[in-house]
């Protein structure tokens, strides 16, 4: 299969990801054209400037017209509006996909909107950073990550096959399984990370105003850590819980026993309890970083925004 992959791709929001879709799918040659369509105005008037697109369109309806391929970019709840406009104006056989880090919420939000005849594909790059807004992209944040696909099984191979192919040419490794599997998995390892960090960070702020000032004095690399994600955007963040509750309460459950335990252990002074994770817990880090999994995105640092915007 054979570069490019849509004569015309339609990207519907253009933050952190959209624009990263946008830099990579442009620099890798997988489109012909791209469109684009965000809520906000100054976000398209600075997609123009930053050079994103071929097209910018004032609303989603127009900017999907004639698009062979559609991918939203948008926050998880709005994800059902954008598909309620979108749908009367796509072209037929065309490809919708989305990029939320929830699955079956979105497609119970989008899939009643699109037509018969729409390959619906949804997507989630496991990829990004805690910056948002089209500054923030680049076009390697794929690179060698993964992107998982959720296809519904009636959805045709060939259009399946043909979006999986433009995906690694975005650089990253296509896996594809069920929405609700998707959600269960992620909510261990994206999901609760970002709420024990959201949380950390605020107890901490939450101390007498005396030990608050010495915690970011002396914030070691653990702290700095938590405030790096705690940083990431609001109203994605809280989209997500929103859209994953059950998954995320059920991972939030065993967590909490956990913790428990873990309570109970230095209450009574038993070491060999805390030893024995802190050793399991090393070897999973260093077989994370055996298989390159461990790569911090490169050099976003001084780009965008952790504000969130339009
Ligand atoms: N930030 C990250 O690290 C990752 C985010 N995701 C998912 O990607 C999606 C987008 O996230 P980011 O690009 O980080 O967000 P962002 O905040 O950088 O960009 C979102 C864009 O959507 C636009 N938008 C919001 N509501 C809209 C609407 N109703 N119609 C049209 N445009 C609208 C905003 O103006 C903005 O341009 C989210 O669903 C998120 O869960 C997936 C992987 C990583
Ligand atoms: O910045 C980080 O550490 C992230 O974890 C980025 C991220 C955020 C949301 C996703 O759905 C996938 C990746």
């Amino acid at each position: 299969m054979e570069a490019p992959f849509y004569s015309r791709l339609a990207l519907i929001g253009i933050g952190l990801i959209g624009s990263s879709i946008a830099l990579a799918a442009r620099a890798s040659g997988a489109v012909g054209e791209i469109a684009i369509h965000t809520r906000s105005p100054s976000t398209l008037k600075r997609a123009e400037e930053l050079g994103l697109g071929d097209a910018y369109f004032a609303t989603a309806a127009e900017a999907v017209k004639g698009a062979d391929c559609v991918i939203v970019c948008v926050p998880v709840g709005a994800c059902a509006a954008v598909a309620a406009e979108i749908g009367p104006h796509l072209a037929p056989g065309a490809v919708v996909s989305d990029v939320g880090s929830v699955k079956a919420a979105v497609v119970k939000a989008m899939a009643p909107h699109l037509p018969a005849g729409i390959h619906f594909i949804p997507g989630h790059p496991i990829a990004g950073t805690e910056y948002s807004g089209p500054d923030a992209g680049f076009a390697t944040l794929f690179e060698n990550r993964w992107c998982v696909l959720t296809p519904g099984e009636d959805v045709d191979p060939a259009a399946v096959a043909r979006f999986v192919a433009f995906w690694r040419t975005l650089g990253a490794n296509v896996e594809t399984m069920s929405a609700e599997h998707h959600d269960l998995v992620l909510a261990i390892t994206s999901h609760l990370p970002h709420l024990i960090a959201y949380n950390i960070v605020g107890t901490a702020s939450d101390l007498e105003a005396g030990i608050r000032s010495e915690v970011l004095k002396f914030s070691a690399s653990g702290f700095r850590d938590f405030t790096r994600i705690a940083a990431s955007d609001p109203t994605m963040w809280r989209d997500i819980f929103l859209a994953n509750k059950d998954a995320v309460l059920e991972m939030l459950g065993r967590f909490n026993e956990d913790l428990a335990m873990l309570t109970r252990a230095i209450r009574t002074g038993d070491g060999d309890t805390l030893f024995e994770l802190f050793t399991r817990t090393r070897a999973i880090r260093r077989s994370i970083v055996a298989i390159g999994q461990d790569t911090a995105a490169p050099d976003f640092g001084r780009r965008g925004t952790e504000k969130p915007e339009g």
